[in-house]
């Protein structure tokens, strides 16, 4: 199954469950990896044909930061959903990191998959 990645998109946002933080803006990191053929963009060299990660990146930010979010898993059942909705990507695995959620962990984060090719 071919796909199109995105490796720590950072997106600086109002996240969390406690009133301080909905005070401030942290800082999340999204691995999207994205089923898509990629044959023909490939065969052609046709950027139509591509599921453009630029285009992808921009609009994951704009929905994340559009309001304050409590939830990690909130964010990744948005992103996976938009994913598949605006598109067209038929399966989809999502992480979101939060660093510095837990002082004594690197990061902490959750991982969803949704659909299937
Ligand atoms: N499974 C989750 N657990 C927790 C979350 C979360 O989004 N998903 N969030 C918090 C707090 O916001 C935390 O990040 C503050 O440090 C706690 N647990």
């Amino acid at each position: 199954m071919d796909r199109v990645l995105i490796r720590e998109l950072r997106i600086d946002t109002v996240i969390g469950i406690y009133d301080w933080e909905k005070q401030i803006h942290q800082s999340l990191l999204l691995d999207l990896d994205m089923a898509w053929d990629n044959r023909l963009p490939g065969s052609t060299d046709d950027y139509r044909h591509a599921l453009c990660y630029e285009t992808v990146s921009k609009r994951i930010v704009e929905l994340v930061t559009a309001q304050p979010i409590e939830l990690i898993e909130t964010v990744a059942e948005m992103t996976a959903n938009c994913l598949m909705t605006e598109f067209g990507v038929l399966w989809v695995k999502v992480r979101v990191m939060k660093p510095g959620a837990v002082p004594s962990a690197t990061a902490v984060g959750v991982e969803i998959e949704r659909g299937h090719c």
